[in-house]
């Protein structure tokens, strides 16, 4: 069993069937990406993986535990947590104060603007996030404007930020959308490293097939909201099913 089970999830807009009968099973340690054309129901999927959307049938378990009817904060101390297209840093913050929010919110449950007062006081605070900066590769930029940093520099630190609360399950949204080749790569290369070095699950939604190709184990291609195929790398890439579903070629045509 994975430590993601989606089972017969449907999700309705109005008249509109964003999910069919979706059926996803996450294994535990790999990287899984989920692909699909526009308005496949991705985004859609992935809401409803962390309470931001409350599917109309079906269940999602995570690590055993149903994640249906809990608050988004809630599935993100069962150890879910969710990288958003835009950048979710804050601006006006430097990077250290920025990495050391998910610090105290994982020690205390939450991060209140009190906590702001005396932050650098708060020695053990400190420490943590110097050490995950350090992770990120991030140390010499600790006291610069977050809002100054390249896309690829906010991703790295807003994907440092959810690595502070020790996820077991990392959800990344189109990480490098909007991104210059180098800084894709880059985050490509920040990925690989996280797999490589921490217990950890990655599901990933991802347009750019470069990016799909360089991380993902498994991937599922999902067309119209529902799963159309589900395997490796190398037996999706030319798939007639996909290549019809991208594409609108026939499977005679591919
Ligand atoms: N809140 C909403 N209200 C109404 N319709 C919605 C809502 N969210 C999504 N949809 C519709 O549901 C369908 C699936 O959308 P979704 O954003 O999940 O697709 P997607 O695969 O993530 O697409 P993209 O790759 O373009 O981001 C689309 O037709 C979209 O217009």
């Amino acid at each position: 069993m994975g430590i993601l089970e989606v089972k017969n999830v449907g999700k309705r807009f109005g008249g509109l069937q964003a999910l069919g009968d979706v059926n996803l099973s996450v294994a535990e340690n790999t990287v899984h990406a989920i692909i699909g054309p526009n308005g496949a129901g991705k985004s859609t999927l992935l809401n409803c993986l962390v309470g931001k959307l409350i599917p109309d049938t079906g269940s999602v378990m995570f690590d055993g535990q149903s994640v249906l009817g809990r608050k988004p904060f809630e599935i993100n101390q069962m150890g879910i947590s969710r990288v958003f297209q835009t950048p979710e840093i804050f601006g006006e913050l430097s990077v250290m104060e920025n990495m050391m929010i998910p610090c105290f919110a994982k020690r205390d449950g939450a991060f209140t603007p009190n906590a702001f007062r005396d932050m650098f006081k708060d020695r053990e605070i400190v420490e943590r996030a110097e050490q995950m900066l350090e992770e990120m590769n991030m140390a010499d930029a600790r006291d610069d404007n977050a809002a100054t940093m390249s896309r690829g520099n906010k991703r790295r630190l807003e994907i440092g930020m959810c690595l502070a609360q020790e996820p077991r399950l990392l959800l990344l949204d189109e990480p490098t959308a909007g991104m210059a080749r180098a800084d894709t790569n880059n985050t490509i290369d920040l990925l690989k490293q996280i797999k490589d070095e921490r217990d950890i699950t990655i599901s990933i939604i991802e347009h750019d097939m470069h990016v799909v190709f360089s991380l993902a184990e498994r991937i599922t291609v999902l067309a119209q909201g529902t799963p159309l195929v589900e395997d490796t790398p190398d037996n999706i890439k030319g798939h007639p099913k996909v290549r019809e579903a991208y594409l609108g070629e026939t499977q005679d045509a591919a």
